[in-house]
C-alpha cells in the first residue's frame, strides 16, 4: 500500500528525519468543535456516532479539514472492548461512560472472554476501513485502544472514578482475579489493535489513562507487563510497511526508563515532564510525544506560540518528536487557539530539523 503523501508523523516516530515537527491533538474531534456537536446531535447520543461508520468517518475528518494537522486518530472510544465482553457500555449525560454490568463477582471475572474483534468490533473496523479510503493517503491514520488496566478501571469501577477504590481493593486483596482480567484484556486489546492494523490504520497507541495512579510496583506488575505482553504480540509491519506504536501513561513520567524497556517505538508525555529532560532519558531508543499542557489552549494566540516554543526548544535540535498535548482537547477550547497550536508548530519547529 502506498505512503501517505504527508509522511512526518510516521517517520519521526521511527526518528527518521523530517524537515519540521508533525503535529496532532489527542481528543482532536471533540466537543470543541461546533460541527462535531452538530453531527453528535444527528447521531443522537456519542455511542451511536461511534457505532455508526458513515459518522464516525464525517467527525475523523473535521479537524483535519480546519487544522493541517499531520495525523488522522479513529474516531473511536477506548471502552468498546468492554462494551463488546458484554458489559453494557452506555453514556450518562454530563457524567462520563457507566457499565450497566461492573465486574464484581468471582463468576463474572472467570467466565470474562476475549471479543472477536472481526465480529463483536465490526463496526470500529469498518469505520477504520472507510476513514483510509476518505483521507485519500494525505496523512496517516491512527489506530488505538485503552491498556488493559486502564480498561480494567472502568470494568471494575463501573464507570469513572476519583479514588480507585474497588480496583485497588481487587489488586491489594485478590491479586488472582485482577491478573485475570488484564490477561483476557491485553489479549483482546492486542487482538483488536492487529484488527486495525489489518483495517488499515497505519500507527497504532496505547492510552494508559490511569496507570499513573498506582504505586511504583504495582505499575509494573499490573499495567505495564500488560502493555508489554500486546506490544510482544503486535503486528510492526502491513503490506510491507512498518506499523509504529506510542504507548502513553498519564502520570508516567517517572517510570520513563521502564516504559523504553517495554519495547514501544514512541512514549506519550503528560505536561508534568520536561521533555529535554525526558529526551536525556530515554537516550535516543524511542520517539516522543507531547507534551504541551491542554490549559495553554485557553490563553491567546501569542502565548500559545511562546508555550509551544518552550517546548520545541527543550526537545531540542534533531529528530524523534510528534507535537501533541500532554491529555485531550478540553471542550472548553476555542477552535482559533487550536488552529495557533498547529500553526505554531509548523512555523516554529523547522528551525530545529536543519542539518547541524
Ligand atoms: C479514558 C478514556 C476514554 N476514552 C478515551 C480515553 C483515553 C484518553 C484519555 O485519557 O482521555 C480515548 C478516546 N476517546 C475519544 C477518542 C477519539 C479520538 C480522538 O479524537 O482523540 C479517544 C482516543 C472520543 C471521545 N470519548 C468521549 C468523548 C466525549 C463524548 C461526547 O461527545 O459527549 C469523545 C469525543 C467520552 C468519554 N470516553 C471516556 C471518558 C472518560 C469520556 C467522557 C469524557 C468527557 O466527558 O470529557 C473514556
Amino acid at each position: 500500500m502506498a505512503k501517505p503523501e504527508n509522511d512526518t508523523f510516521i517517520r519521526a516516530l521511527l526518528r527518521q528525519p523530517t524537515d519540521y515537527t508533525p503535529v496532532w491533538m489527542m481528543r482532536q474531534a471533540g466537543r470543541y468543535l461546533p460541527e462535531y456537536n452538530q453531527t453528535r446531535a444527528r447521531a443522537g447520543d456519542f455511542l451511536s456516532l461511534c457505532k455508526n461508520p458513515n459518522l464516525a468517518t464525517e467527525v475523523t475528518l473535521q479537524p483535519l479539514a480546519r487544522f493541517s494537522l499531520d495525523a488522522a486518530i479513529l474516531f473511536s472510544d477506548i471502552l468498546t472492548i468492554p462494551d463488546a465482553m458484554g458489559l453494557g457500555l452506555y453514556f450518562a449525560e454530563g457524567e462520563g461512560p457507566r457499565f450497566e454490568r461492573p465486574l464484581r463477582e468471582e463468576w463474572e471475572i472467570r467466565s470474562l472472554i476475549a471479543p472477536d474483534p472481526d465480529t463483536h468490533l465490526r463496526y470500529v473496523l469498518d469505520a477504520v476501513t472507510q476513514i483510509r479510503k476518505a483521507l485519500c493517503n494525505q496523512v496517516p491514520l491512527i489506530g488505538f485502544s485503552g491498556s488493559p488496566f486502564t480498561l480494567a478501571c472502568y470494568m471494575v469501577e463501573g464507570g469513572s472514578s476519583s479514588d480507585f477504590r474497588q480496583i485497588k481493593t481487587m489488586l491489594y486483596a485478590r491479586p488472582d482475579l485482577l491478573h485475570h482480567i488484564l490477561e483476557v484484556t491485553a489479549n483482546a486489546v492486542t487482538a483488536y489493535l492487529n484488527a486495525q492494523i489489518e483495517a488499515g490504520a497505519q500507527a497504532v497507541m496505547i492510552f494508559d489513562s490511569w496507570g499513573g495512579a498506582l504505586s511504583h510496583a504495582a505499575y509494573q506488575e499490573f499495567s505495564l507487563h500488560y502493555m508489554q505482553h500486546i506490544l510482544a504480540g503486535l503486528k510492526r509491519e502491513h503490506d510491507g510497511v512498518r506499523i509504529p506504536n506510542i504507548v502513553f501513561t498519564k502520570g508516567g513520567g517517572l517510570w520513563l526508563e521502564s516504559i523504553v524497556e517495554s519495547g514501544c517505538d514512541a512514549v506519550g508525555l503528560d505536561w508534568t515532564i520536561d521533555i529535554g529532560e525526558a529526551r536525556r532519558r530515554v537516550q535516543g531508543k524511542v520517539a516522543l510525544q507531547g507534551n504541551l499542557d491542554p490549559a495553554v489552549l485557553f490563553s491567546s494566540p501569542d502565548i500559545i506560540a511562546a508555550e509551544v516554543e518552550k517546548v520545541l526548544a527543550s526537545y531540542g535540535h534533531g529528530h524523534g518528536h510528534v507535537f501533541n498535548l500532554g491529555h485531550g482537547i478540553s471542550q472548553f477550547t476555542p477552535p482559533e487557539h487550536a488552529l495557533a497550536l498547529v500553526e505554531a508548530v509548523h512555523a516554529l519547529s523547522a528551525k530545529y530539523h536543519t542539518s547541524q
